[in-house]
């Protein structure tokens, strides 16, 4: 497996950035970075205000195929959001999938805000000919309020596409581990479709939904 962070912003030149944690704690997986911006800002305006080259859409399309020839699966991390910009002209994650043809897993906040965030890039996603792979929610806090624990059963529904899992809250504080023996607890699916509500945490019972 690869990872791609396509433009890493906010991370200094010594620091690990995005896909560096994600080996670091998933192991056996290659981490690749295309540009790094010190601000944390949008990569376009990061690269603008650094005075350095924006990666462009293609750019991003041309790594992951590259990378996808010698690996089973390649992940590729936006920054930010579907429509926040990598460069002058407006390219986005999304061009990049487009070129791609590639299905798109939506990491979405746990509370208040996320239904309409979410269902916007769904929208968006459609919109442009892709395909919303499903919904991950990260982070899952340790006490989710009653936003939080609603949005489990409705964000499916406003996004048109499966809740995969959650990432609980300060799971990168974890040992690599402790991370790699918890993790296929939160996005293991059942044969049945169905989630094991311990993966959310949910404490409440069930007429709290
Ligand atoms: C700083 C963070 N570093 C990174 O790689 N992603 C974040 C960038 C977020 C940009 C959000 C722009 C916006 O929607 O306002």
């Amino acid at each position: 497996m690869a990872v791609l962070k396509a433009a890493q912003t906010g991370v200094g030149p010594d620091e690990p950035g995005d896909a560096a944690e994600v080996a670091r704690l998933a192991g056996a997986v290659t981490a690749a970075e295309l540009a790094r911006f010190p601000e944390p800002l949008a990569p376009a305006t990061a690269a603008r205000r650094a005075g350095l080259t924006p990666v462009h859409p293609h750019e991003v399309a041309e790594a992951a195929a590259k990378l996808a020839t010698e690996h089973d699966l390649v992940l590729v991390e936006g920054a930010g959001g579907l429509l926040v910009r990598f460069d002058a002209a407006g390219g986005t994650l999304a061009d990049a999938a487009r070129l791609l043809s590639a299905p798109v897993l939506v990491v979405a906040p746990a509370g208040l805000g996320t239904l309409n965030a979410t269902e916007l890039t769904t929208r968006e996603l459609r919109s442009r000919g892709l395909v919303p792979a499903g919904i991950v929610i990260g982070s899952w806090p340790t006490a989710p309020d009653l936003a939080a624990r609603c949005n489990l059963a409705d964000l499916p529904d406003v996004a048109g596409a499966p809740l995969l899992g959650s990432v609980p809250a300060g799971s990168g504080a974890l040992s690599p581990t402790a991370f790699r023996a918890a993790a296929p607890h939160w996005l293991a699916p059942r044969l049945d479709g169905s989630w094991d509500a311990e993966a959310f945490r949910v404490r409440e019972a069930p007429e709290a939904f």
